[in-house]
């Protein structure tokens, strides 16, 4: 993976919290800082990327992708055509552009760049900072298989790549893009609850960030079915399952179902009204 990725200059223009995860996760595995540039606007924060990771920074996107293999644009969605006509005109021909922003389609990447620049769509989520992520890879129509390989392998340090179809990515950004708020939502309101029947707020988060970790190691290591494993922690009669019922009370699950949908359908639109 190293060997691959070992001397390609990469290029990240818009370096906030994804994109700063992603480029922590590439560097962790083999990705040298010295092939690397990042840019930000405020020099504070430039500052603090390169004293963090080591890379060189600067305020000038275009000087930032001048001699890069791989452009990661790491802006909000509503910034990154105007991101993509400043690096145009600076961008080699062999450039393979990333986008992380959700929503906005491969077509809107191939109308603001020159003709004929490989591009590849991803939707990663924030555990990238720590290899532990999951990223969607869509090739552009017309990017060459090595050049999706590259991207891939670079991203092999944030976690497990999978590659689907664009008509999927929304539903996919739903669920793993945005699907750490959802753990983190769940674990405030878990070591909330413990705060509530008396727990230190310290025992009460460490319980709740342990018991999320345990569960989805565990979900991970045996591959057994939610419902089963759910199943072996709520007896007949005990307590799990008085909980279980407040939560169906609650209609939580039901209000995952339309939440995840919720998140689906704005993706969606922000492709219509950015795309
Ligand atoms: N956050 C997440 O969990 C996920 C985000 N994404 C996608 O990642 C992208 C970024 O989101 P996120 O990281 O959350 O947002 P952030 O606001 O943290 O990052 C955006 C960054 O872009 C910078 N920026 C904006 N305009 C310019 C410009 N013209 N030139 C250089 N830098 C610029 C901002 O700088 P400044 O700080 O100065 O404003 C900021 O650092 C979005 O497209 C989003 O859809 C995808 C999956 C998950
Ligand atoms: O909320 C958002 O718009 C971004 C995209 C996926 C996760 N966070």
């Amino acid at each position: 993976m190293s060997t691959q990725i070992a001397g390609t200059r990469v290029a990240v223009v818009g370096t906030g919290t994804m994109a700063e995860a992603v480029l922590a996760g590439a560097l962790a595995s083999g990705l040298e800082p010295a092939d690397v540039v990042a840019t930000a606007r405020r020099e504070a924060r430039g500052a603090e990327l390169a004293r963090t990771y080591g890379v060189a920074t600067t305020a000038d996107n275009a000087a930032a992708v001048a001699d890069a293999r791989v452009v990661l644009v790491g802006v909000k969605p509503k910034d990154v055509a105007a991101v993509l006509d400043e690096i145009g005109p600076a961008l080699p021909a062999d450039a393979v552009v990333v986008s992380v922003a959700v929503g906005l389609p491969l077509s809107l990447y191939a109308r603001h760049l020159p003709d004929g620049q490989p591009v590849v769509r991803t939707m990663p989520n924030t555990p990238a900072q720590v290899g532990a992520g999951v990223t969607a890879v869509v090739p552009g129509p017309t990017t060459a298989e090595p050049d999706v390989a590259l991207v891939e392998a670079l991203l092999a340090g944030t976690g497990q790549t999978l590659r689907i179809t664009e008509k999927e990515i929304d539903a996919f950004g739903a669920l793993a893009g945005s699907g750490p708020a959802y753990v983190f939502y769940v674990v405030d309101a878990m070591a909330e609850a413990g705060v509530l029947m008396g727990l230190t707020r310290e025992v009460a988060r460490n319980l709740a960030v342990q018991t999320v970790l345990g569960s989805g190691r565990l979900l991970a290591e045996t591959g057994e079915h939610p419902a089963i494993l759910r199943e072996k922690v709520s007896s007949p009669g005990g307590t799990t399952i008085q909980a279980l019922k407040r939560l169906d009370d609650g209609g939580v699950r039901a209000a995952f179902l339309t939440a995840l949908e919720a998140a689906r359908d704005r993706s969606a639109e922000l492709g219509r009204e950015l795309g």
